[in-house]
């Protein structure tokens, strides 16, 4: 039972990512389908389903007369086991038409929660949840999940703030487990589940569901060897719908590419199964050796030993779309009692022709759309990522030894253009964040000038690469940090707020914190000149304007300077906006404010241990955690070379911040022009009542 399209009248697709407003990834990319290699299918492309007669064309067919409206009947799992094949096939096309409207408006991951909406009614109808576990890898895709376990009515709040997580969350529902949105863990949780039950005596399945994407990552491989190992009955669903933003790389994507687009050998079956079929008594029997003789064919002509020599059963590849053919894999799995894969095949965006037809990444994660045509409603801005990609292709035009690295996230980190214009210079080495790190420190060693692009928050679990595959070994590796400090709708553990303290530990390595356009091209420009390793690290979102300075002293840029050298207001970063912002209120109170941007943040500049000692207090303010931070960093410098002045440190406190917009959390933070303001003022004239000057509280909220 195939599925069914959602609305949609004919229209364009979106062109490009609207995320780096890039014209749209041409497919050149190393990993790419080759040309005259797999399908489409890699391309979330495919042939609209047959219409129904009569209908628009594109337009979904209307429900079968007499079919009742399942979705508003469904409030849990328990009432999709009582719906019937043409029931099920309206209630797909009711949660795709649910999820477009929805998701058009709030923005989010509609392309793979679009593509699970079969699998996921399959996996509710056959395992009990929550007495059953269901996990979800990266959660990405738990949409239709949360449709299904009684959240339809959230989703006008989807990634708000107080509203409806873009991920599981334990505090919405019983249902819900794992709440972190970094690749690869669901398996590891799962082993550990599994043998948690095995122990306690509880007869429980722990599924997992995993996109392909998600498998290229190692703790996937760590787990599985474990899973084997254990022999639980742990049913992993390999969610194949061949991307992650971009067609899935490497040679396991090819393995899986091998068994999903093996048509000859279903052509093959199927022809041969129809023949037999139609074949009276001895057809059935002669179709039971051939099926016997089946698993020899798969061998050689789809070979899925990858899984069956870990000692994992493999079931499929099954069409992810069809309920019943997925239902039965799974009661087949369910019922194997041991560690099993089932392979179901899906496609990305499938359902909605703007995500079928987007190849940048089938409508990943967009933000908010025109539900009718799929374009972006958002104006294209120029991104921080913008601007770092066309200064490495600049950078690259220059330097033949300049090559890029991207985790699987070419579009989203800006290294889309380089991997066009220089196809040989770029690698994207799949969800493998620590393998980045550590092939990067190879190609350092290999006379190249590696830059590598990812999110920060995913730099965090390749720590240990950092600080010795690179660090420890000198290597000039340069790591641009995109979308660091508190990002927003993705939640606490998108947020990139932890790299200025857990890496500005690390000896060697110079952090940067560029404030705007010009200062992260000159950066990055002595990023890839430094002989170390080197971070460049900036916010989500469009760029502000150009913040020049007055002047700069030994690298520290003077921004703004008061009357009097009351107050030295150290900004990081993009912060510096808010901090000459904040410097004007300040001023209003007859206060003297001198602001700075170190640009180089870790090691803290020597330049502003002077700057320290001529003022009567200091001030420092990052989008980064508090604890180990910059502010920190500065306090344990002034200590050393025994300046005495009284120092504050703001910051990101150390803390889960629930999901919502940027500006709404820092606000919460009190991390505006406006509450700075008034910190800075209150402490200033306790500094004038007070006779020692380091009676200060610090009363931060
Ligand atoms: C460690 C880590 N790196 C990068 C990401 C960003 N990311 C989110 S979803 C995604 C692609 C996932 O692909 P897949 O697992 O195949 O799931 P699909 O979106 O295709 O359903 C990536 C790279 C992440 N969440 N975690
Ligand atoms: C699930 C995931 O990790 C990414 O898809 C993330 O949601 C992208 O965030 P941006 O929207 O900031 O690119
Ligand atoms: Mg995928």
């Amino acid at each position: 039972m195939k599925a069914d399209r959602a609305p949609g009248a004919d229209r364009d697709s979106r062109t490009g990512d609207s995320r780096t407003g890039d014209p749209g990834a041409g497919d050149s990319r190393p990993g790419a389908p080759r040309p005259g290699g797999p399908p489409a299918e890699e391309s979330c492309r495919r042939e609209p389903a047959p219409a129904r007669p009569g209908s628009a064309p594109g337009a979904r067919p209307a429900p079968e007369a007499g079919e009742p409206a399942p979705l508003s009947a469904i409030r849990g799992p328990g009432d999709l086991r009582r719906l019937g094949p043409a029931e099920l096939r309206t209630l797909a096309g009711q949660i795709r038409d649910f999820l477009v409207a929805k998701v058009a408006r709030t923005g989010g991951h509609i392309g793979p929660n679009l593509g699970v909406v079969e699998l996921t009614l399959a996996l509710h109808r056959v395992f009990d949840s929550p007495h059953d576990r269901l996990l979800f890898d990266t959660g990405h895709q738990a949409y239709v999940h949360k449709i299904v376990t009684g959240r339809q009515a959230g989703f006008d709040q989807l990634r708000q703030r107080d509203g409806l997580s873009g991920y599981p969350n334990r505090a919405e529902s019983e249902h819900d487990i794992i709440e972190n949105s970094h690749a690869s863990t669901a398996l590891s949780y799962a082993d550990g589940l599994a043998k948690a039950y095995a122990l306690r005596g509880e007869n429980r399945h722990v599924v997992a569901v995993v996109g392909d994407g998600a498998l290229t990552g190692g703790m996937c491989w760590e787990a599985l060897n474990n899973i084997a190992g254990a022999g639980n009955p742990v049913v992993v669903v390999v969610n194949d719908n061949g991307r992650s933003y971009a067609p899935t790389i490497g040679g396991l994507a090819d393995r899986l590419a091998t068994l999903r687009l093996t048509p000859g050998y279903e052509h093959t079956l199927d022809k041969v199964r129809d023949a037999l079929d139609r074949t009276p008594l001895v057809g059935r029997a002669t179709y039971e050796v051939l099926h016997a003789v089946k698993k020899g064919v798969k061998d050689v002509l789809a070979p899925q030993g990858m899984f069956e020599d870990l000692g994992l059963k493999y079931v499929g590849p099954v069409d992810g779309h069809d309920v019943e053919a997925v239902e039965s894999a799974l009661r087949r799995a369910k019922a194997f009692g041991g560690p099993v894969i089932v392979h179901a095949v899906t496609r990305k965006g499938y359902g909605y022709r703007p995500a079928e037809e987007d190849d940048a990444d089938c409508f990943h994660g967009p933000g908010a759309f025109d539900a009718a045509t799929g374009v972006a409603l958002a104006k294209p801005a120029v991104k921080w990522t913008n601007v770092f990609a066309d200064e490495l292709v600049a950078l690259a035009d220059e330097r033949p030894d300049i090559v890029g690295i991207t985790a699987a996230m070419a579009g989203p980190t800006g290294i889309a253009p380089l991997m066009r214009k220089y196809p040989q210079r770029a690698y994207d080495v799949g969800i493998a964040e620590q393998h980045a790190v550590t092939s990067a420190a190879g190609l350092a060693l290999g006379g190249l000038r590696p830059v590598v692009a990812v999110y920060a928050t995913f730099l965090n679990r390749a720590f240990d690469q950092v600080l010795l595959d690179v660090a420890m070994h000198k290597l000039p590796v340069t790591f641009v940090l995109d979308r660091a400090g508190i990002t927003g709708p993705d939640g606490p553990s998108h947020y990139g707020m932890w790299d200025m303290s857990i890496f500005g530990v690390v000896p060697g390595l110079a952090i940067a914190a560029p404030r705007d356009a010009a200062t992260l091209r000159e950066e990055l420009r002595e990023a890839v000149a430094a002989d170390g390793p080197t971070i460049v690290r900036y916010p989500t979102g469009s760029v502000g304007p150009d913040l020049p300075a007055l002047r700069r002293v030994g690298g520290v840029d003077v921004l703004a300077e008061g009357a009097a050298p009351d107050v030295l207001l150290v900004a990081v970063g993009a912060f510096a906006h808010l901090a000459v912002a904040a410097a004007a209120r300040i001023a209003e109170h007859g206060y003297g404010v001198t602001v700075v941007d170190p640009r180089w943040v870790r090691p803290v500049p020597d330049a502003l241990v002077g700057m320290a000692a001529g003022h009567r207090l200091v001030v420092s303010v990052e989008d980064g955690v508090r604890e180990g931070g910059v502010g920190t960093a500065i306090g344990q410098k002034l200590r050393d070379a025994a300046v005495a002045t009284p120092l504050r440190d703001l910051g990101v406190p150390a803390a889960w911040h629930p999901h919502g917009s940027r500006g709404e959390i820092l606000a919460a933070l009190g991390l505006t022009a406006q509450d700075v303001a008034r910190d800075v003022t209150g402490w200033l004239s306790t500094l004038d009542d007070a006779d020692d000057p380091l009676a200060l509280r610090v009363d931060r909220r």
